[in-house]
């Protein structure tokens, strides 16, 4: 088991608005895309941080920013005690040597025109870490036997290997480097099922050997069920849950969530699913003109007139751990408030529909 003291990494209210251009040199600002909007989490050392959420809703530009590959636009990122977003230059680049990125397609992140060797000691001459050349050379291999690849693999190039082999030299690539905290984006969504579960295998085994920190940002929930020790879920640039794993698949209890979680297959066939389906209400609203109040209300099966409209709420401690950031948490989870206006379309089995048959479900009004 890991050894887990205090956190190593903290966000304070983090946003990242990407500013929109219009005019013929495109040098004015029309807009915003508020990508990420006050982000606060944090993570433990040792610990694996699951962020997941529908594809735009600011995972990958949180993570982005947590390494400052995009400058935040506001808050701040502590990486082991320092305020990343102070540090300049030298001091920069030595805290960036610490926290790695790995990507969602293995292929597309790495230059097919180099060669395994020259791929792993590309991030080391970054750092000025590529001195001595037996050193390299040790360092390589260690991080190709790290990962299951022989050492032979350093004079191929990554047309050569399998999609799960790329992700091992991703994974390498970054473990050169000797990190404390990875950023995983999309680490296996790329890969065949069968080859997933060896990648987050791996991860998962190299957490345990070296003490690793780890975000890892999956759309699909089923991905950080296993391997996140907490899970954030992200709606339009916001956390509107968190949770310990257990806790988040037990009882998940922001209505986003709800949906989220309804929509995930029950992994063994022969168990009846009775789980309500939760369809929602319209599209995802624009990140650069995101609804005033709750975001997520104009979705919202459980929704309530007025203050839903009007007060965004904050991400705040409904049970033991357990943060919704949902006026009305509580009143959903005791079952005082009923879901309306969308309730034709939560569908229970036993009101006649066949589960995860899509047929049945009625459409959004
Ligand atoms: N460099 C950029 N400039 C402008 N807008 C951007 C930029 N990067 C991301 N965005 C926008 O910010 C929003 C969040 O994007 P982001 O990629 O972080 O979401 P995501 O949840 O990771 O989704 P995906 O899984 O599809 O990558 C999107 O609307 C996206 O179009």
């Amino acid at each position: 088991m890991t050894e887990r003291t205090g956190p190593l990494v903290e966000l304070r209210d983090v946003k990242v608005h990407f500013p929109i251009k219009s005019g013929v040199l495109f040098d004015r600002t029309v807009g915003y895309v508020y990508a990420v909007d006050g982000v606060s989490l944090s993570i433990n050392k040792g610990e694996t941080y699951g962020l997941v959420g529908e594809s735009g809703c600011g995972k990958s530009t949180l993570g982005r920013g947590l390494l400052r590959l995009v400058e935040p636009t506001d808050g701040e990122i502590v990486f082991d005690g320092t305020d990343v977003r102070s540090l300049k230059g030298e001091t920069m680049r030595r805290a960036r040597r610490r926290m790695q990125m790995i990507f969602q397609d293995p292929l597309s992140s790495l230059d097919p025109r180099q060669s395994v060797e020259s791929l792993l000691v590309e991030g080391l001459k970054a750092h000025g870490l590529a001195g001595d050349k037996a050193a390299t050379a040790k360092r390589l291999r260690e991080a190709l036997d790290a990962v299951g690849l022989p050492a032979s693999a350093l004079s191929k190039y990554p047309h050569e290997f399998s999609g799960g082999q790329r992700q091992r030299i991703g994974i390498a690539r970054a473990l050169v480097l000797d990190p404390d905290l990875i950023v995983a984006d999309e680490p296996v969504s790329a890969l065949d099922v069968s080859i997933q579960a060896q990648v987050l295998n791996l991860l998962e085994d190299l957490q345990n050997e070296r003490g690793l920190t780890y975000l890892i940002i999956a759309h699909d929930l089923a991905v950080v069920r296993h391997i996140a020790d907490t899970v954030g879920v992200m709606y339009l640039g916001g956390l509107v849950e968190e949770a310990s794993s257990d806790d988040l698949y037990r009882e998940p209890m922001h209505p986003y969530t709800k949906a989220l979680m309804s929509a995930v297959p029950v992994p063994d066939p022969t168990v009846e699913d009775r789980r309500e389906r939760i369809l929602l209400a319209g599209d995802l609203p624009s990140p650069s003109n995101p609804p005033a109040g709750c975001r997520f209300h104009t979705r919202c099966p459980w929704a309530q007139p007025t203050r839903c409209a009007d007060e965004r709420p904050a991400l705040r401690e409904v049970v033991g751990g357990h943060r919704v950031a949902c006026h009305y948490a509580e009143q959903i989870a005791d079952g005082k408030i009923r879901p309306h206006e969308v309730e034709p379309e939560l569908v229970r089995p036993d009101e006649g529909a066949a589960p995860g048959d899509p047929g049945e479900l009625i459409p959004t009004p």
